[in-house]
């Protein structure tokens, strides 16, 4: 018989001491911290109030030094960067000025004339030799693999429907799904349409348009005679990518690089005459396009392409209009990621390469772009979610025509890539990152952001922008944000500067690289800050491991060698880039591994970044982990790139898929929550739905159903326990409730005492290089382009949910126990007396928990994470690498919570669809081949 009085008497005893322990952590935040809040708040305030009214910033400069340039283009084009959104001048660490150096060749162009004749003569003397059989090693170009492979003639052509010529040598190397998208250019062709080529990322959207160029220029056909001279505007990391592809599979084609790094020597004028005359290919970067636009509008093209198109989505972007003015018939538009962040990119693409085809932009928002937005929140009427879809279907349908998109599900039965797995990982933060979070919240800039006088005009855009981005700051590193309270002369300790231990995140980052160095991974490691990127380098220098970095300051020329060095050498444990230079188009495959450290407010950047690794050309299965600081800005961030996926889903996939999310404000960023109640973070139980794999559920999935009902029964009892203790114990203890104590802080940042407001007059939404229309909700993004006065209108909105939201609070009340349920419960409380005996020695080493209601959900779950010990050996035989990581990450207490991504945002349901699919055509086409031989 279990003695109830007693198990009470030492849950309270137990209860009493959490408080007290909490308690003394709890004194609000630290004096440093606030000082390093008000100095950093006054330096904000100071240079934002600098710039006059409607002048366009410079991130790199504004926020930390205070000087301002010329707004920049959104590209990653000459050095240093001008992608990234901080400067790492005089940032006191040696790793950040190295750079990794490589002694490898480089590509070349064949800009230089000379250059060009040397290579093709090259290439005809490799091909006769291997012709006559006497190939003794040569550079190897498709062509003549063909020839090595038992093949006789390269000159050999498959001829499509209308006559478009495809070597064969291309055409047999390309895979089914790929034919077709060579088909379909060529119908696009024929009809003289654009088109946007979407495929998802690193299915060889590439290949597919040199092999259609190819074959048009083996094909004499047209006013150009086949393939006339061409533009393809790329970003600038993979833009000697596209040079190599052309050198393997068109050896013959003249395709030149208009960049500086180019072997044209210079003459920019010559060049194009050349490359126009010759009918060759030029490739420029973005920004390229706009400095040279006026030359190359002097000529006509026979094709313009963008690869990463989606760069255009913004259609008031200076180069959104320069690429829409170029002369030319054919315009063809690549990317994976057609729609980012909502709708009315889509119109911007369709309107480069099928004006009009959308309709105006403004009766676009308004009938399409408004009412899908609005009916695809979860809190939608049932007529705005009808017409949502309706609606959604109706724009599908216009667009299919012109848009080929094919996912990885719909094609793997082609292309066998190995398995993947997503992970997104809710780290902790660090007791450090925590107060400095806190300080910064009560910060004056943060106050007169969420002052309800203040007005909702452009100069409260910089100071969100600016106060977002320092929050994402304190995520990474707290020394990232300390950095810039110091005063000049201060000396730095370098022992500690940076230190891993002092983020939870790269604490998260130590475990997994120091267990994937024994199970032979290899990682991609992918931060937004160039400045994390060098704590992570110091990091690595410090640990030993080998690794590359590529960011922005690497020169354009060389980033396609560190890529194939990284891919070719198993020695590097790492590459570590940025998420903008090294996401975007690159193959990655040396890595099986990828962490992507801090998540965009554009989801597509994050998924083009664990693209680089899963993609044709793997052959081991990938797994993927995005940390999230949890309850943090970072996991808003996550759930705003959900609700982009569910409507990008929307239009591409799905008109009918629902979504979980409700429209959110902006007050609700500005919050540090990281454990609810029930002790998850928010984002795991807004999709408790969903298969979230933490300890608790982990090990529910070891137990019967019978002991899963008991434990759920007895999770309950313990709550409504610890509750009891709770009020009881807190007789006496003022100031002890953490909902009133979180109450009262909201409080605070919603009626803040008046503060001195500085004189900003800015205009900018670039200030942190994010657009301020990344920041707010979807539903706000459309308003605000129907609507004028929308911005206001939705900071009342803002204040009065945030009244309401704190109504709601006060009318929760705790709940009574139920005695009868404790009675029929008794075995079950044995049962956490004795997980409770096994657990304590590890509970000490955990954390404290949040609240007392989670410090006994702690006495249900610790048990079973200590029953999983592993040995060395016995890892390989238990449980596969995964599972063993990300034990060992819930054991440490360095996360919280994990969600499996593709669940989350749908897809995983799609890929079993899909599957399942492919299995019942088999089976049916099995069947019908069974029944035609019986008749025989
Ligand atoms: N038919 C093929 N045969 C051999 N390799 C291929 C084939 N198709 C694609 N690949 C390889 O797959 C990788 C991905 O191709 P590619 O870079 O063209 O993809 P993508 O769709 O353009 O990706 P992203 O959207 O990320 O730029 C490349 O390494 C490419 O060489």
């Amino acid at each position: 018989m279990v003695d109830i009085n007693k198990y009470l008497e030492m849950q309270l005893e137990l209860a009493k001491k959490q408080i007290e322990r909490k308690n003394s952590q709890k004194e609000d935040v630290s004096t440093k911290s606030k000082s390093a809040a008000d100095y950093i708040s006054q330096k904000q305030a100071k240079t934002l109030s600098k710039f006059p009214h409607n002048q366009k910033v410079d991130v790199k400069t504004t926020v930390t030094s205070g000087t301002s340039t010329e707004g920049h283009l959104d590209d990653t084009d000459f050095v240093p960067s001008d992608e990234e959104d901080e400067s790492i001048h005089n940032f006191p660490l040696t790793a950040c000025s190295s750079r990794t150096k490589q002694n490898i060749n480089r590509i070349v162009d064949d800009g230089d004339i000379k250059q060009y004749n040397l290579r093709v003569e090259v290439w005809r003397e490799g091909l006769n030799t291997v012709k006559s059989g006497t190939y003794e090693g040569c550079t190897l170009t498709a062509d003549i693999q063909y020839i090595l492979d038992g093949n006789k003639d390269n000159e050999e052509m498959h001829e499509l429907q209308n006559g478009l010529l495809v070597p064969k040598y291309i055409w047999k190397q390309l895979y089914k799904f790929q034919r077709t998208g060579v088909k379909w250019l060529w119908e696009l062709h024929q009809v003289e349409s654009g088109g946007l080529l979407g495929d998802e990322m690193g299915l060889g959207k590439t290949i597919q348009v040199i092999a259609f160029l190819t074959a048009l220029s083996k094909t004499n056909l047209g006013s150009w005679g086949g393939l006339g001279p061409s533009i393809i505007i790329t970003p600038a990391t993979v833009i000697y990518q596209w040079v190599s592809h052309f050198h393997y599979w068109c050896p013959l084609l003249r395709v030149a690089v208009l960049h500086h790094t180019g072997s044209h020597a210079g003459n920019h004028h010559k060049l194009l005459r050349d490359i126009h005359s010759a009918h060759g290919i030029l490739l420029v970067t973005y920004a390229g396009i706009v400095k040279y636009h006026k030359e190359l509008n002097a000529y006509s093209w026979h094709y313009l392409i963008l690869d990463e198109g989606h760069k255009i989505r913004n259609p008031d972007t200076q180069v959104s209009k320069i690429v829409k003015k170029i002369q030319t018939p054919h315009r063809l538009l690549i990317t994976g990621s057609p729609m980012q962040n909502s709708l009315q990119e889509l119109w911007s693409l369709f309107d480069f390469m099928r004006p009009g085809l959308l309709g105006t932009y403004n009766a676009f928002i308004e009938h399409f772009a408004v009412p899908i937005t609005q009916g695809g929140y979860a809190n939608a009427t049932e007529i705005q979610e009808a017409t949502a879809m309706e609606i959604a279907i109706a724009l599908k349908n216009m667009i299919t025509p012109y848009m080929l998109r094919r996912t990885k599900a719909e094609v793997q039965g082609h292309i066998k890539l190995p398995e993947k797995n997503e992970q997104v990982l809710f780290c902790s933060l660090t007791q450090e990152q925590r107060d400095l979070y806190m300080g910064y919240l009560m910060s004056s800039t943060v106050r007169s952001i969420l002052d309800k006088e203040n007005k909702f005009g452009n100069p409260l855009r910089a100071r969100l922008l600016v106060a977002l981005s320092t929050l994402r700051k304190i995520c990474n590193h707290p020394d990232i944000y300390l950095y810039e309270a110091q005063e000049d002369e201060e000396q730095i300790d370098e022992e500690i500067f940076g230190h891993w231990k002092r983020s939870g995140k790269m604490t998260v980052v130590n475990s997994l690289l120091k267990i994937w160095k024994k199970q032979g991974h290899r990682a991609l490691i992918f931060s937004q800050s160039r400045v994390m990127l060098c704590l992570l380098e110091q990091y690595l220098q410090n640990q030993g491991f080998k690794y590359l970095k590529m960011d922005g300051t690497v020169n354009v020329g060389q980033r396609q060698n560190l890529i194939k060095t990284f891919n070719d050498n198993t020695d590097y444990l790492v590459f570590l880039s940025t998420t903008r230079v090294g996401g975007l188009g690159v193959n990655l495959t040396g890595a099986d591994r990828v962490i992507i450290y801090d998540p965009d407010w554009n989801p597509a950047t994050d998924d083009q970044a664990k693209e680089r690794a899963w993609r044709i050309g793997q052959s081991r299965n990938v797994t993927v982990y995005r940390l999230l600081s949890a309850g943090t800005i970072e996991e808003k961030i996550y759930q705003r790139q959900i609700f982009k996926h569910f409507l990008s889903n929307k239009i591409f996939v799905d008109p009918n898929q629902k979504n979980f999310l409700t429209t959110s404000t902006l007050q609700g960023l500005f919050t540090l929550e990281e454990l609810n109640r029930d002790g998850d973070t928010e984002t795991a139980s807004i999709f408790k739905h969903t298969k979230i794999i933490n300890k608790t559920n982990k090990d529910d999935n070891d137990l019967d159903i019978s002991s899963k009902t008991k434990l759920e029964a007895m999770k309950r009892l313990a709550k409504e326990i610890s509750k009891k203790i709770s009020k009881e114990s807190m007789k006496g203890t003022q100031e002890s409730d953490p909902r009133e104590e979180y109450k009262k802080k909201r409080e605070q940042l919603l009626c803040p005492p008046k503060v001195e407001e500085p004189d900003i007059n800015l205009v900018d939404d670039k200030i942190t290089n994010v657009a301020f229309e990344d920041v707010l909700s979807e539903l706000d993004i459309v308003k605000m382009h129907a609507k004028k006065d929308y911005e206001e209108q939705l900071l009342k909105s803002v204040l009065e949910d945030s009244e309401q939201d704190i109504k709601e609070v006060d009318e929760e009340k705790p709940t009574n126990i139920d005695n009868s349920q404790l009675e029929t419960n008794e075995s079950t409380v044995k049962d956490i007396k004795q997980r409770h005996k096994k657990s304590h020695k590890i509970k000490r080493k955990r954390r404290l928990s949040s609240s007392i209601d989670d410090g006994l959900k702690n006495l249900v779950t610790v048990k079973k994470v200590k029953k999983k010990d592993y040995s060395k050996n016995e890892v390989k035989k238990q449980t596969n690498d995964d599972d063993y990581v990300l034990n060992k990450l819930f054991a440490k207490a360095a996360v919280k919570n994990a969600l499996q991504h593709d669940v989350v945002v749908g897809l995983a349901e799609r890929e079993k669809k899909h599957r399942l699919k492919e299995e019942a055509a088999k089976r049916a086409r099995n069947a019908v081949r069974a029944v035609k031989f019986s008749s025989k």
